[in-house]
């Protein structure tokens, strides 16, 4: 069954945090089924704007909206459960438990059968827990770390914990996936085995994909757009191709080069 285009709109969001003022009047939509790379030099506000969408920061002025809902009034929680996941640059797992056990843990997030229930151990209960293993196999297969599912986190090299990470946020019914600097610390075969995943998961859900990356090549292939930050303000906003041969785009990237 294929799902109605949502959008995620960021209309007139600023943000300040004290006197710094972190972003301007940044607008700007990303619809359901399209990857859009959000770029720019350090400190331009890409995290920001990340938090605001994921309710961890509230705009000072101007708000997010998911299709006609305003997620900028909602708590963090509360933007999840309607469906935008985000992954971290760092990983937060449990090192001490298996990868299915991690991966356990962010689908029972999602369940709600009550204390009573799982006290009482309801059949509802238990048929909600098989599903829930069946939906962690899933996507351990759809990862490609199948194998590993019984192996201590703590025992498994980084690129493998940055996928169960992205694991946990396919398990929360999403619909718009924000990632923030995917490829840091991944080898090459990781970070072209990341690429097919995330065109993977737009082809067969229709995820719409919001990506913070500062590896041009990684962006360009991937993306249908990217969006640039520079101190705060939106400077370019188009298909890659367009946007890194913008003349304000070069400047503010060879800004960053001198001040290096
Ligand atoms: N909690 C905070 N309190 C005060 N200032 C902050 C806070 N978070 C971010 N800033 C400031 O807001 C501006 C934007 O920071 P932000 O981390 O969003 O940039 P960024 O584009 O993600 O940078 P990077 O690529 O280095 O991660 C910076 O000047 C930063 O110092």
């Amino acid at each position: 069954m294929t799902r109605p285009v949502s959008r995620l709109s960021i209309e007139d969001v600023s943000v300040d945090f004290g006197g710094i003022r972190a972003l301007t009047d940044v607008s700007f939509g990303l619809e359901s089924g399209s990857i859009v790379g959000l770029i720019g030099p350090n400190g331009a506000g890409k995290s920001t704007l990340l938090n605001c969408i994921s309710g961890i920061t509230r705009p000072t002025r101007g708000r997010v909206r998911l299709d006609e809902t305003i997620l900028s009034v909602l708590s963090a929680s509360s933007v999840a459960r309607h469906g935008i996941g985000r992954v971290f640059q760092h990983p937060e797992l449990v090192t001490e438990l298996s990868v299915h056990d991690n991966l356990l843990v962010a689908c029972h997030r999602a369940l709600d059968y009550g204390l009573i229930g799982e006290l009482l151990r309801l059949p509802n209960v238990r048929q909600q827990e098989r599903d829930a293993a069946d939906k962690v196999a899933d996507v351990l297969t759809r990862l490609g770390i199948g194998d590993s599912a019984d192996k201590r986190v703590g025992s498994l090299p980084y690129g493998h914990r940055k996928l169960i990470d992205l694991g946990r946020a396919l398990l929360m019914d999403i619909r718009f996936l924000l990632l923030d600097e995917p490829i840091a610390g991944l080898n090459d075969v990781e970070v072209a085995r990341l690429g097919e995943i995330l065109l993977g998961l737009r082809r067969e859900f229709g995820l719409g994909i919001l990506i913070v990356e500062h590896n041009m090549p990684f962006v360009s292939r991937l993306c249908d757009r990217l969006v640039v930050l520079d101190l705060g303000q939106l400077i370019a906003n188009g298909p890659p191709a367009d946007v890194l041969a913008d003349a304000k785009v070069m400047a503010s990237y060879l800004g960053e080069a001198a001040d290096a």
